[in-house]
């Protein structure tokens, strides 16, 4: 596939509309659960949609995080003397990717290893800056995330 004709993670999803269907149903899991359950007990219901907003700027679409919600800092600083253990981080990965399956997302191997690989990352820098003593830096850039090493969608 050329260059230039390579969508973005955040195109081949399926954009705004099928991330804030993840993200809704995302969470009505992770308040379900036992491990997760509690950590989230009191989170707004705008969360699902900041955490869309803020999934689909790192993938490649609109910058509606930093515009709206005050970026990758803002992010950080919800995360902080939480005391996120691996555990936790394990299944909220583990839950949200299942949420893929059960919705019905791009299931190719190059988009879901591209999708872990931010996930991996992004989960384990929450549950780093959730410990004692971490803070935040005010002039984080937004990370952007793409295909990776498979450089693109499968071609046969
Ligand atoms: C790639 C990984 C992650 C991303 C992109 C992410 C993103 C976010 C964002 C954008 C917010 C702020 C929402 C807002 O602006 O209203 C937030 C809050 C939060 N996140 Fe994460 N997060 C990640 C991983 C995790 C993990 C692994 C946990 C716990 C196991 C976690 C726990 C929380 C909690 C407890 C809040 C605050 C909820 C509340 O308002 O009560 N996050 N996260």
């Amino acid at each position: 596939m050329p260059q230039d004709s390579v969508p973005t993670l955040y195109e081949w999803l399926g954009g705004s509309d099928a991330l804030n269907k993840l993200t809704t149903r995302f969470y009505q899991h992770v308040k379900a659960d036992a491990l997760l359950g509690e950590v989230f007990a009191h989170m707004g219901d705008h969360h699902p949609a900041h955490v869309a907003a803020f999934l689909g700027e790192v993938l490649g679409g609109p910058t509606a995080y930093s515009e709206a919600h005050g970026g990758h800092a803002h992010m950080i600083r919800q995360h902080l003397n939480r005391h996120l253990s691996q555990e936790q981080r394990r299944r909220w990965v583990a839950l949200l990717l299942e949420t893929a399956d059960e919705l019905g997302m791009p299931d190719d191997p190059e988009f879901r290893s591209a999708l872990v690989g931010y996930l991996e990352w992004g989960s384990r820098l929450a549950v780093i800056n959730s410990q004692p003593g971490a803070s935040v830096e005010e002039e984080q850039p937004m990370p952007k995330w793409g295909w990776g090493e498979v450089k693109g969608p499968y071609v046969p």
